[in-house]
């Protein structure tokens, strides 16, 4: 099947990379030539893994990487796509463009997906009103190479058909999907993203310092990775996009994104993406640097 992944990001390029070792031919867009080798290389630094590990040889690397992935800063590539997904920013506007212009670009046939956190799926579709039907929310988890859940997220408008054949597909790519209905957040990050702000509020007010609430959760909460890893590893601009999402959807305060998680991403410092958040590492998507908690509140 030919699959055309937009936004070469955190989860952009994993998305591909599962279609990818799925063999299905992949094309990878983004917005400038960086961002696809970035999201490259990172797909090539997980294969590269997986031959170290002798569960992919070099040669399958190589073939995948050469004659089955394909970039573009070109939204036309989609012109023969079969699927297609947005991984692109949070932002509902820049989404509803995309997917306008793609309605125009792709088949007939082609079925539209949507890697939004919490935003509406309903919306999304109204967008694209004679192709509403075949629109649908699938929601990988971070990181999407090897987290197996899937949320496949109806709207209003989406057809049975489009819902089979999006839960099928992802069984076929070795996920576990969840049937989930419209609703800021789905199920996971109505959940996990008020529980990380949580964890922000808990360090904020002084009382334990983030490797300190992370064990806690950890040890005492049956957490295999604590809050405040997790919300490094989300990415603390997401963080705060979902938070203002369930907060604008429900007007409950309990959503209320805190105000240290708005000065982290004014600050630029949004987690392992960029090297900083409530840990340290050794630059964008590195390694962690031990010892390196954040200490300013
Ligand atoms: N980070 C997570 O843990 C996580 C988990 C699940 C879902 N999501 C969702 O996935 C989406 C992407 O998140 P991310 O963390 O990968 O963000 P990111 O900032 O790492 O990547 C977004 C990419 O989209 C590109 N982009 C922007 N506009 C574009 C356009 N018009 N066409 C093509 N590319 C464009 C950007 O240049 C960037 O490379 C968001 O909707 C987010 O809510 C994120």
């Amino acid at each position: 099947m030919k699959v055309c992944v937009f936004g070469a990001g955190n989860m952009g390029a994993r998305i591909a990379e599962v279609f990818l070792t799925h063999d299905h031919e992949v094309t990878l867009v983004d917005i400038k030539d960086e961002f696809l080798a970035g999201g490259v290389k990172r797909i090539e630094g997980d294969l590269n893994f997986l031959v170290r590990k002798e569960k992919m040889t070099a040669e399958r690397v190589a073939d995948l990487l050469g004659n089955h992935l394909k970039t573009s800063t070109d939204r036309n590539v989609a012109s023969d796509a079969d699927f297609v997904i947005e991984v692109i920013l949070e932002n509902m506007e820049l989404k509803k463009d995309l997917l306008r212009d793609l309605d125009k670009i792709c088949p007939e046939h082609t079925i539209f997906a949507s890697n939004t956190s919490a935003l509406s799926i309903t919306e999304m579709a109204a967008s694209i009103p004679h192709r509403s039907d075949k629109f649908i929310g699938c929601h990988f988890f971070n990181p999407a190479q090897i987290m197996k859940l899937v949320e496949v997220t109806r709207a209003m408008q989406t057809s049975d058909e489009s819902f089979k054949f999006a839960y099928d597909l992802m069984t076929s790519l070795d996920k576990i999907p969840v049937a989930v209905h419209e609703g800021p957040g789905f199920v996971v990050n109505r959940i996990l993203i008020p529980m990380m702000n949580e964890a922000i509020g808990i360090y904020a007010d002084g009382l334990a310092s983030p490797s300190d609430i992370d064990i806690a959760m950890q040890n005492g909460a049956g957490m295999k990775s604590g809050p405040l890893h997790t919300a490094d590893l989300v990415g603390h601009d997401v963080n705060l996009a979902i938070m203002e999402t369930l907060y604008r959807e429900t007007g409950d305060p309990k959503y209320r994104p805190h105000p240290l998680l708005r000065k982290m991403v004014r600050a630029g410092w949004l987690g392992q993406k960029t090297g900083k958040g409530f840990f340290t590492y050794d630059g964008p998507f590195g390694k962690e640097v031990p010892g390196g908690d954040l200490t300013v509140r």
